[in-house]
């Protein structure tokens, strides 16, 4: 007998988001950045190409300028990013919501730690036979979502006996996930003297040729939008679809954001909100990215008001969006 037999059968579930870096030095950066952009889920560039270019310059240059970044955002007291605190918090949330189903919940990030190795291991080892894969990204890429499956079974691959899997393609329309939404939007504009004239809806951006290859992320994004603005009676001036976050010389997804709030400012729009839908944590892209260097941007060319509205994190309307995700999911696995 081993120790999966002794153990009352449960089912399964794992969180996996992006990743994070353990520290906020340069080597914690560099390695982390090293997995990564070494992903050839996420460069498309043959590695003979692409090693000497990231080995040699900018695993040099870039973790510098992204641990003073990381530095401005990191919770010293659990000495953790944003993304992995919150991430860590909706799980432990949800596991003490499920606790009395035998479902099992855990996180891991797809780069860094946890890993999704030691995760999948311990849910293993746990009784876990059936297992529902959860990567918290609303919209498919195969950038982020399948990467994360990849990487599940090629944990699975060292196994004489396997767990039976789910993955979950995406919730981009998810109903709960659209009213979590328009829910924590409406939340923050009461809390506004004056309403935004715009409602940016700000996307992590992908290279253009990665959806000209077929990748279904950009269509994911604009259902997502669609649905907002149905849910909240916007239109697409009011609520303009953006992307944020680009890296490289290649052509990204547009419009971008920076290019979008520029115009807007030329305009005299003076109040905007930005929300990152795409994100369920808030994490560097959101707090450093827009809440601080597109903040500062709007503010520098004549925006009077730049409202920041968080991600859904551990909102008890988050949660309830997740526990209904994996009732959807596992039905009969119970
Ligand atoms: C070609 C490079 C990249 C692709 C493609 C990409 C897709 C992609 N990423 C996310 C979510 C996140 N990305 C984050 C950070 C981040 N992303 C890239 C590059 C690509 N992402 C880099 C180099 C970085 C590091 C920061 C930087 O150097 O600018 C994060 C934040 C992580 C954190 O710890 O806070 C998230 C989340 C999605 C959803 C996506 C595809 C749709
Ligand atoms: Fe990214
Ligand atoms: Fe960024």
């Amino acid at each position: 007998m081993n120790s999966t037999q002794n153990k009352t059968p449960k089912i399964g579930v794992l969180l996996v988001n992006l990743g994070t870096p353990e520290g906020t030095d340069y080597w914690s950066i560099r390695r982390y950045l090293s997995e990564f952009l070494s992903d050839k889920r996420v460069i498309e560039l043959s590695s003979f190409l692409w090693q000497p270019i990231l080995q040699g310059i900018i695993l040099s240059i870039r973790p510098h300028r992204l641990g003073r970044s990381y530095e401005r955002v990191w919770d010293k007291a659990q000495n953790k990013s944003p993304l992995a605190v919150i991430t860590q918090n909706q799980a432990e949330t949800l596991q003490i919501d499920l606790l009395d189903q035998h479902i099992c919940v855990e996180w891991a990030m797809r780069y860094g730690k946890p890993s999704v190795k030691d995760k999948l291991t311990f849910l293993k080892d746990e009784g876990c036979q059936k297992i529902l894969i959860l990567p918290l990204y609303p919209q498919y890429s195969a950038t982020t979502t399948a990467t994360v499956n990849d990487e599940v079974f090629r944990v699975l691959m060292q196994y004489r006996q396997q767990p039976a899997i789910r993955t979950l393609y995406s919730f981009a329309d998810h109903p709960d996930y659209i009213e979590a939404l328009k829910q924590t939007i409406q939340e923050k504009l009461e809390t506004l003297s004056e309403a935004p004239e715009r409602i940016l809806l700000s996307f992590h951006g992908l290279p253009h040729r990665y959806v000209d290859a077929g990748d279904p992320y950009e269509q994911e994004c604009h259902k997502t939008a669609a649905a907002l603005r149905n849910a909240l009676e916007k239109t697409k001036e009011e609520m303009p679809l953006v992307y944020q976050s680009r890296f490289g010389p290649d052509k990204w997804l547009g419009p971008n954001i920076a290019d979008v709030i520029t115009e807007y400012t030329g305009q005299g729009i003076q109040r905007i909100a930005v929300i990152a839908p795409g994100f369920m944590a808030d994490c560097l892209e959101t707090k450093e990215e827009i809440d601080h260097e597109y903040r500062e941007l709007f503010l520098s060319k004549g925006g009077k008001e730049f409202t920041y509205i968080p991600c859904l994190n551990d909102h008890p309307l988050a949660i309830k969006l997740l526990k209904k995700i994996i009732s959807q999911e596992i039905q009969g696995w119970i």
